[in-house]
């Protein structure tokens, strides 16, 4: 077991730092009724929230229900495990059960059907104490963030950090020195989470450890969207936003369009001229990147938006709220651009085991010229389909046909019918492909012994026959790479 998860604390008082937020969650706790409200717990990732959250539970000797997935998340689950019903005790005797939501600012889209209604009306009715667990404060709906109790929960001091990777390192028996307990403390930036996966990375299989085994690389810290706006418009150095924008988990059109939401907050005009360039010359480099197919603009573009509007807004800061831009809701195409890409960059995360951010950030020239060497491979190993393909492509019709004839590819590939007279049709297997389910005319019924070229034409092409084509295979596509 990794060490984040073995050394998970078990109860508060195992909890490092955040030591006022603890406080009110076991006061919270301690004088629950259903009249109380939930508990949000904000901050950002690995500090503890979820962990504080289990131990309290733990404490408390409460049941968990842990609603996660985002199907969970349905108005009627909601209601089934935690309105007005749900006083029952559970199977461990237990009067109450704590219900977890967590990323619960990821409450907005199609993902939680309802969910978000749901959460709210559940909220003024529950009969069990609720915790919801967000990174963005900002981004849960008003109303939602109106009737919880706001935990804080900050990053932690590196002097906090530093003795619970001594207590890890002496309960594995590994002979720590300072100087890499202090790197390693000190780089994790705030996050125990990143610290405990670094010292893991550095010291498992060791007996001892110093400072030039240290590995910092494993942190992978993602930056919220929140922040790098803040940033942008606060009193933040070139070289420090460059370094949000790159662990920022956003695409450069998605970050322009945050940073617009709040230019209005620019009051000299002079100024607003100036981010309004800057952003404009940022579209331009996007849609040329569309264009061409030419993913390194990506990184002028992000650095002439974010540095421009910077500049102009001179370190001021904003006096209003950030909210998500009001054009997406009614960008019903860019939403589906949106879609596609993300569908085509997660699913070659998974392929490269590689995180999302750096394959925007290094690779996607390299893979766009790639899958135009070879898009049969690319289409066939990752499945793609038309959008996907022509994600690489840029060019539809090429998509279309090379999917055309991957599928009469596939189609050729598959068994031939079962000869007429059999008994009894066999149950299919679960999950064979239903294509077969009306038995062709067999080979025997045919009029005349027809030679190959005479065979009947092909039925024409499904219309996305990419979606069928075989799953893709992690061990090939990349192979060399
Ligand atoms: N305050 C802490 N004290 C002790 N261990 C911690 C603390 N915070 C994090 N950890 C370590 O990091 C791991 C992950 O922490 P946890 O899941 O509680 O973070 P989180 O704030 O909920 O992060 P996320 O927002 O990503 O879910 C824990 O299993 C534990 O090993």
């Amino acid at each position: 077991m990794e060490w984040a998860e073995k050394y998970r604390p078990e109860h508060l008082a195992d909890i490092v730092g955040n030591t006022s937020a603890v406080r009110q969650m076991a006061d919270w706790a301690k004088t629950w009724t259903a009249r109380s409200k939930p508990l949000l717990l904000y901050g950002k990732p690995g500090i503890g929230k979820t962990s504080s959250v289990y131990a309290l539970a733990r404490d408390m000797n409460w049941d968990v229900i842990e609603l996660n997935a985002s199907d969970q998340r349905t108005a009627a689950v909601i209601e089934r495990i935690a309105g007005a019903g749900s006083t029952t005790a559970s199977l461990t005797g237990s009067a109450r059960k704590l219900i977890i939501m967590d990323e619960a600012d990821n409450l907005q889209g199609t993902a939680d059907r309802g969910g978000a209604k749901a959460i709210l009306e559940c909220i003024k009715n529950a009969r069990q104490p609720i915790v919801l667990i967000a990174n963005d404060l900002y981004g849960l709906a008003a109303e939602l963030r109106l009737r919880c109790e706001p935990v804080q929960f900050r990053a932690l001091p590196a002097r906090s950090i530093a003795p619970r990777l001594k207590y890890i390192c002496s309960s594995e028996k590994i002979a720590c020195s300072e100087s890499a307990v202090h790197e390693i403390a000190e780089s994790a930036e705030g996050d125990m989470r990143s610290a405990v996966n670094m010292l893991y990375a550095s010291a498992i299989g060791r007996q001892s450890l110093d400072g030039k085994n240290v590995h910092t690389s494993q942190k992978d810290e993602r930056v919220s969207i929140f922040s790098l706006v803040t940033a942008v418009f606060g009193k933040t150095s070139d070289e420090e936003l460059i370094r949000l924008s790159r662990d920022v988990d956003e695409f450069p059109e998605d970050i322009e369009q945050w940073v617009e939401g709040s230019v209005h907050t620019i009051t000299d005009p002079a100024g607003l001229g100036l981010a309004y360039r800057s952003l404009s010359r940022a579209d331009e480099y996007i849609g040329y990147t569309y264009r061409r197919q030419y993913h390194t603009l990506w990184r002028y573009a992000t650095a002439v938006m974010l540095l421009g509007v910077a500049d102009a807004s001179a370190g001021k800061g904003i006096h209003s709220r950030i909210l998500p831009p009001e054009r997406w809701q009614k960008m019903s195409v860019a939403k589906k651009q949106k879609a596609i890409r993300a569908a085509v960059l997660s699913r070659l995360a998974a392929t490269m085991q590689l995180p999302q951010a750096t394959l925007r950030e290094k690779y996607m020239d390299i893979i766009t010229l790639l899958v135009d060497l070879d898009p049969e491979t690319f289409a066939r190993e990752l499945a793609l389909d038309a959008d996907g393909l022509n994600f690489f492509l840029n060019d539809k019709s090429r998509a279309q046909e090379i999917l055309k004839s991957l599928a009469k590819v596939e189609r050729e590939k598959e068994p031939e019918p079962k000869k007429k007279g059999r008994k009894k049709a066999e149950s299919p297997a679960k999950d064979a492909d239903p294509a077969p389910a009306v038995d062709p005319v067999p080979k025997e019924e045919l009029p005349v012994k027809s030679a190959p070229e005479e065979r009947p034409a092909d039925p024409p092409a499904p219309e996305e026959p990419g979606r069928k084509t075989v799953a893709h295979n992690q061990s090939t596509l990349f192979d060399g790479f």
